[in-house]
């Protein structure tokens, strides 16, 4: 077993991340009105992976997501920490150069396909648009058409009638596979997803959850998909990060987050909330409370309003992120057999100390009776 750390980098161990972010916040505004989205955020992807991005709305999913790509919408701005995408930083590029990588590199599908095509040309002009754009990948159009044809035929549309089509005779499912046949047009080697079920029907969800999976195993492509739900991420992701006001709460394997003893308290809560086979037969439990507001954040953890764990060093200290196997959580009491907490006046996310951790205790404790009634 590894010694447990407070928030390593957020490799893998590997020093092979696809995409790694370190120390990451974003804000939107400036001055008393500044909210902080993203909160010094540090996580890495390696290739080939499917990495969720888990919360509840409003917890700063979307923004990681779209600073990956450098598109967060203004007012919003990087105003810390670094991106890097292939060995090189993302932050210190120049426009053009980020242009260049966004689209043949890294790609991204909105939620409900938003905005994703232009609706007055056929979606077949379109593609030879950006076939056009990028001699670079296909130096003759027609192999990239042809390169389409297969993307399409691997979302289960057919080629010919999508390639006459307007967006307005494309149903939403449809929508959402076209988009992402587009998004992988040009071989990119990472797809970020925004909430790539939720504006779906249940057959739809499925069967999109069942093409990003053939996807990924067809192409290798490294995806990083946006969701709230966690039933999805047990179907399609690889490994998780949950978020919880624009903070890390926790990171791992899919396994480490739906087995683990040692868990989130809002992690629990969340697979406590879901509605579906995962939960069968269980009561489900709504989470209560709602997300705090960015403005007006409380001190110490700020899930602890909600958390029925929740002691006073909680609502004091903001917990660090406490890295065991690279199954990192925030909580003070569910890390209490790996860690000695720091007294209250001296703890906290950027002066917590490695050496106050306690090196032989081991990772997963039994749940203590606090855990076991969440
Ligand atoms: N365009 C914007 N202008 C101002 N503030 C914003 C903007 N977009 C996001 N925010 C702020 O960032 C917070 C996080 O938003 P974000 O969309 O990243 O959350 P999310 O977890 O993806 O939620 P959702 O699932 O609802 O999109 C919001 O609650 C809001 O305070």
């Amino acid at each position: 077993m590894s010694t447990p750390t407070i928030d390593k980098p957020g490799t893998t161990g590997t020093g092979t991340a696809l995409i790694d972010i370190q120390n990451l916040s974003v804000a939107f505004g400036t001055g008393a009105k500044a909210v902080t989205a993203v909160h010094d955020v540090t996580l890495a992807v390696e290739p080939g992976e499917i990495y969720a991005l888990v919360g509840e709305s409003g917890c700063g999913k979307s923004t990681l997501a779209y600073s990956l790509l450098d598109i967060v919408p203004p007012p919003g701005e990087i105003v810390g920490g670094d991106i890097t995408f292939q060995g090189t930083s993302t932050t210190s590029l120049t426009k053009q150069q980020m242009n260049k990588l966004r689209g043949a590199e890294m790609t991204m599908v909105f939620q409900g396909a938003m905005n994703a095509f232009n609706p007055v040309l056929t979606i077949g002009k379109q593609v030879q648009h950006i076939l056009q754009a990028h001699p670079e990948v296909y130096k003759d159009p027609k192999e990239g058409r042809a390169y389409f044809n297969h993307l399409l035929e691997l979302v289960q549309l057919s080629p010919d009638r999508i390639w006459r089509a307007y967006e307005s005779q494309l149903s939403g499912g449809m929508k959402q596979r076209v988009a992402i046949a587009v998004a992988l047009l040009l071989k990119p080697s990472l797809v970020v997803l925004d909430e790539p079920t939720t504006a779906l029907d249940v057959l739809n969800q499925r069967l999109v959850i069942d093409i990003l999976k053939d996807l990924h195993q067809t192409l290798g492509v490294t995806i990083i998909f946006v969701t709230h739900d966690l039933a999805v991420v047990a179907e399609l992701a690889t490994r998780v990060a949950v978020m919880y006001a624009g903070r890390l709460v926790e990171t791992g394997t899919v396994q480490e987050i739906f087995t683990a003893k040692r868990r989130h308290p809002y992690v629990e809560a969340l697979i406590n909330a879901i509605p579906s086979v995962l939960n069968s037969g269980l009561k489900v439990k709504p989470i209560g409370g709602s997300v705090p507001n960015l403005a007006a954040l409380p001190p110490g953890c700020k899930f602890a309003p909600r958390c029925r764990l929740a002691e006073d060093i909680c609502r004091e200290v903001e917990p660090p992120l406490i890295d065991v196997n690279n199954h990192r959580v925030a909580c003070h009491v569910v890390n209490r057999d790996v860690t000695e907490v720091s007294p209250i006046s001296e703890a906290s996310e950027t002066t917590a100390d490695a050496t106050s951790l306690r090196k032989s205790a081991a990772p997963d404790h039994e749940p203590n009776e606090k855990e076991a009634t969440l």
